[in-house]
């Protein structure tokens, strides 16, 4: 069994668990949920942003403890009010260290929050809204394009977005007419290679009106200006920052660096 079968094993057991301690009806009640959403394609076509997804992540099953150190209200403060378009909030306890309460935590950031999970089952995505997300990832590795359908279709009616998450060519049939963005990740949930050059090479294959961001791996600001020529908008970086003692002053930085680049 590979990593991302592993995942999936015990996200269903804990999708049973969630469900049976409570109900979608009371998921509805809870007040985020009547909440209006921030629109992650505006904040990253928006020219005053930087188009980079800030990730808060403290361990990962390919490099295990990445930071264990940092506050997530620290952090995500520092990434939303120096030019962050989006949040990424991993909400996977057992191999990212991550919890439902991170982001609720980030919540109070007036920018877009992806809620990075595993998302397997609908009662994911009603989770995701009544706890404060704006965005669902839905990767394409582990559901049918029906699944992808069907999910796509309760996030919108939540009024939350999508980003697709892709990896190679032979998962482009998932991407949908209802898709919002097309997330290309370059590191290969099976085996964690890593390779940036595979969202350059993907680039073509997309179709050209979606909303395209190249995920992982991405290290520098020459980085993002190779990607922005091959036609991405966004740019979703965790370790980069996360691996320093404080990422939020070296989101800074980066990002002050990113615009003297572009100037
Ligand atoms: O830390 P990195 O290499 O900058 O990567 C961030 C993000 O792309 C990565 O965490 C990620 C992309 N897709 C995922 C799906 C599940 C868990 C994690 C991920």
């Amino acid at each position: 069994m590979n990593i991302l079968d592993k995942i999936v094993a015990y996200k269903r057991e804990e999708v049973e668990k969630a469900k049976s301690l409570k109900s979608i009806a009371e998921l509805e009640q809870l007040p985020l949920f009547e909440e209006p959403s921030f629109s992650l394609k505006r904040f990253l076509l928006d020219e005053k942003k930087t188009g980079i997804i800030a990730e808060f992540k403290r361990k990962s099953p390919s490099k295990g403890i990445i930071n264990d150190k940092v506050k997530v209200s620290q952090i995500t403060r520092a990434y939303a009010s120096n030019g962050a378009s989006g949040l990424s909030i991993l909400t996977d306890e057992p191999s990212f260290g991550g919890s439902i309460d991170d982001m609720i935590t980030a919540r109070f950031n007036d920018v877009p929050i992806l809620r990075k999970e595993f998302i397997i089952d609908e009662y994911q995505i009603v989770e995701a809204k009544a706890y404060g997300a704006d965005v669902i990832l839905l990767i394409a590795a582990i559901l049918t394009p029906e699944q992808v359908h069907d999910f796509t279709l309760k996030a919108h009616e939540l009024g939350l977005e999508v980003i697709l998450e892709i990896h190679d060519d032979s998962e482009l049939g998932h991407i949908q007419q209802r898709t919002d963005i097309v997330g290309v990740n370059n590191r290969n949930l099976k085996t964690f290679e890593v390779d940036i050059e595979q969202s350059i090479r993907l680039s073509h294959h997309i179709p050209e009106n979606k909303i395209k961001i190249s995920e992982s791996g991405i290290n520098s600001v020459q980085d993002i200006l190779n990607l922005k020529s091959a036609g991405y908008n966004g740019f979703l970086i965790g370790e980069n920052f996360m691996k320093q003692e404080d990422p939020g002053l070296a989101f800074m930085k980066f990002t002050s660096d990113l615009r003297d680049a572009l100037v």
